[in-house]
């Protein structure tokens, strides 16, 4: 016999979503610590959704995502329409084929191969800031990590002039970007989700507009590079040469599907890592004294490079640290194909399991002063001693991120050269807030001031 789950009262047919709000993230956090580790609340007009937070539940939901449990992305038909079948969203067999081709594009040595574009155009960026200057440290994330990613993924440097003012992917794939991400919040994308999507509203005209430009561009991309029949060393080349064990390779619309995928993955989720840690950094002037000491000790000054990595073990503390506070994926979610037993509860087919990051990596049970920024805590014997399924920014299983090697190898070099150059001087007019679309973003950027460090607080 099933046992009811716990959970709040539901309001008819708005279910809890005014409890919800703008803060899903808190929300969700409430009821793990109101309701236990199993919470039934209501957040869509057909079906319940369920929030776990216990490790051995998450483990065997990630474990089983592939044979149990479906991303379920079918529901948001934008994300659909904009990533395609790629592999955030795909499922099944067909993720499966798509995995293991993409897989050889992510290993270790391929991926070295970008750290100097890291760092490059990390001191690019840094180049242009002027000592005392104001500026949205966010959108610097934003626009830095969308260079590398272009020019990881296609061989393009947008600021190359050659690039600059024609039609270019990179334009391209910033315009989807802006439509889709920041046209639509998670509120309007849930009101958009009930209307049909031929619906020639303004935001939807631009959207597909944007989504022709783009196909367009990415297309003539793929066909010139299968001509070209050459390993430029970046993503594409990679995924035009995979095969599969019947000597099959991707058709351009696939090719295409994972092209976006990446863009859209590999960009944002790591600007925003960088932009908390730099947000925390400036209001912990321990913390940034330490690093920089680091930094001074393991660089001597000079631009960071892919073997200095290992030996800058405490901004390595700080990224772990940052992500547990501020987890650029917030939330994951699935939908059981079956019906599926958590304990004594009978979970239904179809409805959604909903694992949060911020829930977990703020739980009382597993981190002592959780709200707290301690960089600290992250020695050998926490790590030994936490259990697994508790922390886990970058997912788990077979669905685990396929980048999460290249974000953190790009959110170290790009952290390293910020922060021996300048110190970051928060801007106390400016009021940051937290909005937790499919990623954890500061909504309205952050301000801050840049302040150059002397030479003498470098060198001496
Ligand atoms: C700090 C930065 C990043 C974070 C926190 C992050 C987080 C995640 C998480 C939590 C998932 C699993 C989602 C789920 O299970 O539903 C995921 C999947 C994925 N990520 Fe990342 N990611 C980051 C950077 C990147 C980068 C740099 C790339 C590519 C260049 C990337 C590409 C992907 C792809 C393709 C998937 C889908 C994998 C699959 O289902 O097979 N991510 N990421």
């Amino acid at each position: 016999m099933t046992k009811k789950v716990p959970g709040p009262k539901e309001i008819p047919f708005i279910g809890n979503l005014l409890e919800v709000g703008s803060k899903p993230h808190e929300f969700f956090q409430t009821c793990v610590e109101k309701y236990g580790p199993v919470v039934r609340v209501r957040l869509e007009k057909d079906r319940d959704t369920y929030i776990l937070s216990r490790p051995q539940d998450i483990q065997y939901v990630l474990k089983n995502s592939q044979r149990l449990f479906a991303k379920g992305y079918h529901r948001d038909r934008i994300l659909s329409m904009v990533l395609g079948n790629g592999l955030v969203t795909s499922e099944g067999d067909f993720w499966l084929r798509q995995r293991r081709l993409s897989q050889p594009a992510f290993h270790q040595h391929r991926i070295e191969k970008y750290a100097d574009t890291m760092t490059q155009y990390a001191s690019r960026m840094i180049d242009n800031w002027d000592n005392g200057q104001l500026l949205d440290i966010h959108e610097e994330m934003m626009q830095c990590t969308m260079e590398i990613v272009t020019k990881t993924l296609f061989d393009i440097d947008i600021q190359d002039p050659q690039y600059k003012g024609s039609n270019l992917v990179g334009q391209a794939l910033d315009q989807v970007f802006h439509e889709y991400v920041n046209e639509y919040t998670s509120i309007t994308r849930m009101l958009l989700e009930r209307l049909p999507f031929s619906l020639p509203t303004p935001g939807n005209k631009r959207l597909k507009e944007s989504i022709r430009q783009l196909d367009q561009v990415i297309y003539e991309i793929i066909e010139h590079r299968k001509k070209e029949k050459r390993d430029r060393g970046d993503l594409l080349s990679m995924l035009i040469t995979a095969q599969d064990d019947e000597g099959k390779g991707m058709t351009p619309a696939q090719l295409r599907d994972e092209v976006m995928t990446l863009f859209l993955a590999g960009h944002e989720t790591t600007a925003n890592v960088l932009s908390w840690t730099l947000y925390l950094l400036a209001q912990h002037a321990d913390t940034e004294k330490k690093l920089v000491a680091e930094l001074r000790n393991v660089l001597q000054g000079r631009l960071p490079s892919l073997s200095d990595i290992p030996h800058l073990s405490y901004t390595k503390a700080i990224i772990n640290e940052s992500m547990r506070l501020y987890p650029p994926v917030w939330l994951i979610s699935r939908e059981p194909l079956e019906d599926v037993w958590i304990d004594e509860y009978c979970l239904p087919a179809g409805c959604e399991v909903a694992i949060s990051q911020w829930v977990m990596h703020r739980h009382p049970d597993y981190f002592t002063n959780p709200d707290s920024f301690v960089p600290e805590r992250w020695s050998r014997e926490f790590e030994k001693n936490l259990p697994s399924y508790v922390y886990f920014p970058f997912g788990a299983g077979p669905r685990v991120c396929i980048g999460n090697n290249f974000a953190i190898m790009e959110a170290t070099l790009l952290l390293a050269s910020i922060m021996q150059m300048f110190h970051i001087e928060l801007d106390h007019q400016h009021d940051v807030v937290l909005e937790p679309s499919i990623t954890l973003r500061p909504q309205n950027g952050i301000r801050v001031r840049v302040e150059k460090r002397n030479n003498q607080f470098l060198f001496s």
